[in-house]
């Protein structure tokens, strides 16, 4: 797998960027709404089953055309990409909550988000995979604003105690670099406190390391 991907697809201008941000951006949030609707009717029986009908009739619309199985990470004139189907920041992700991260010029990084039922686990609380899903982003994040991504090689999270649905804020901060392994921390904070902390090393794979310099330049916030 290849950090970078998509080697091969034209790069597309800002302009371009902003006229599918503008056009997608919206209906991603309309289907995350459509997503909690879902989770959380109570409507009847027929309204349950047009509405049934309406989603099919416009996931077939915008199947008329499509590309693959997924978005990658799409290039720009500007050099910035842009990983829009990210589970976590990404704009054209329904999936993500979205995390939009804010970081200081040397790397630490944080985001705040609204979690609701679709990210529920034991009753009320945040699933476990998804705070492990969010630490992950976020030092991984850490490490590109650092200048020195990577690929998650091992993340360890520790629980400290059940992160309840609403208000989230987790952050991040490249704590050292050794060789090419990057070590990361973090934590994911609700008004309870601390819920979880995380370690993580972030590896630039052997086969993109020449290209080490190119990519740390080439995040763009809040986009994945
Ligand atoms: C902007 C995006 C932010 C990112 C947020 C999201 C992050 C993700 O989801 S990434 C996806 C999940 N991760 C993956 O799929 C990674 C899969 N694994 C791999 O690709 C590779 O095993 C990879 C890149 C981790 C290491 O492979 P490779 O580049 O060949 O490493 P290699 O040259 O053998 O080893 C380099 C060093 O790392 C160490 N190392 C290798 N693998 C690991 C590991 N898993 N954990 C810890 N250390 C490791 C080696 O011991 C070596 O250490 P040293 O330099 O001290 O001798």
């Amino acid at each position: 797998m290849s950090l970078i991907g998509d080697f091969g697809v034209d790069p597309m201008t800002p302009e371009q960027f902003d006229a599918e941000a503008a056009l997608f951006g919206p209906l991603t949030d309309s289907v995350r709404t459509l997503m909690e609707a879902t989770l959380m009717s109570e409507a009847e029986a027929d309204d349950v089953a047009r509405a049934r009908a309406l989603v099919d009739e416009a996931a077939a619309l915008l199947n008329t055309r499509r590309g693959g199985i997924a978005l990658g990470t799409r290039w720009g004139t500007d050099g910035i990409r842009r990983s829009w189907g990210n589970a976590v920041m990404g704009l054209r992700n329904p999936v993500a909550p979205p995390l939009e991260f804010t970081h200081d010029d040397d790397g630490p990084s944080w985001a705040e988000a609204e979690l609701g039922g679709l990210y529920e686990g034991p009753p009320g609380l945040v699933h476990g995979g998804v705070v492990a899903l969010l630490l992950d982003q976020a030092l991984g994040s850490a490490a590109f604003y650092a200048g020195s991504p990577g690929m998650t090689g091992t993340l360890t999270v520790r629980y400290r105690q059940g992160t309840k649905l609403g208000p989230v804020r987790v952050e991040a901060a490249l704590d050292r670099v050794e060789g090419v392994k990057s070590f990361v921390v973090g934590t994911v904070i609700t008004p309870d406190g601390v819920c979880a902390e995380a370690e993580g090393i972030f590896i630039l794979p052997r086969e993109v390391r020449h290209l080490a310099g190119e990519l740390a330049q080439s995040f763009h916030p809040g986009e994945g």
